[in-house]
């Protein structure tokens, strides 16, 4: 391939990172699938075999959101990054999906893993966004930042049939500049030893 071609696709890609993205996390804009995730289970989650009807997320386009770094030496994770609203985000608004890696393999090491359904009693799929992931992996928990969390996280299935993970604002606006913060719920927390244990869920 020439040269000048070559240089033109790698400028392409780097510029669909987000400023702030850690060189060495793979930046998705759709969810990945590990090997552990069999192919009956990928097919539940993609919705080929589902009835719509029920848990249906209506999703607009993601709001936007800044990485920054923190810098507040006050703030209980000073030296990591957060996101950030880019713009006024209305209250109950879809902010973003949580992209990660959908696996049935054990993650408790990772701090970016979400369970996002538990299936015939026995199987787990997590959304890990430890190696890669978009911007919604920067989301803090509240815990020693604010009182209460601004946003949730809501999982369901999409108009296209997919269980996705996504991010709401609550019932409060947020303000362009203020860090977006969902609860990592209790057990979160409780699992791992450091870390704030308090707060309510
Ligand atoms: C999903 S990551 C969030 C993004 C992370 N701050 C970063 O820069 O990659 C989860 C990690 O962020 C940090 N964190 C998030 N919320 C926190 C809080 N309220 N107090 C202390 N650390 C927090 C912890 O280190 C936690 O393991």
């Amino acid at each position: 391939m020439p040269k000048k071609q070559v240089s033109s696709e790698r400028k392409q890609v780097q510029s669909h990172h987000p400023s702030n993205w850690p060189s060495v996390v793979r930046f998705i804009q759709s969810p990945a699938y590990h090997v552990s995730v069999p192919a009956a289970v990928r097919s539940h989650i993609e919705g080929s075999c589902i009835s719509l009807k029920n848990n249906q997320i209506p999703i607009s386009k993601d709001a936007k959101v800044v990485i920054r770094r923190i810098t507040d030496t006050s703030h209980p994770a000073f030296g990591q990054f957060g996101l950030f609203a880019g713009q006024r985000i209305p209250p109950k608004m879809h902010i973003i999906y949580y992209f990660g890696e959908i696996h049935c393999d054990d993650r408790s090491d990772s701090n970016y893993d979400l369970s996002l359904c538990r299936l015939d009693g026995e199987i787990n799929v997590g959304i890990d966004a430890h190696g890669m992931g978009n911007q919604a992996r920067f989301v803090n928990d509240y815990r020693g930042i604010a009182d209460k969390p601004n946003s949730i996280f809501v999982d369901g299935r999409l108009n296209s049939g997919a269980l996705s993970m996504t991010i709401w604002s609550g019932n409060q606006e947020i303000k362009k500049g203020q860090e977006i913060l969902v609860s990592y719920g209790k057990s979160w927390w409780q699992s791992r030893r450091s870390g704030p244990a308090d707060g309510e869920s």
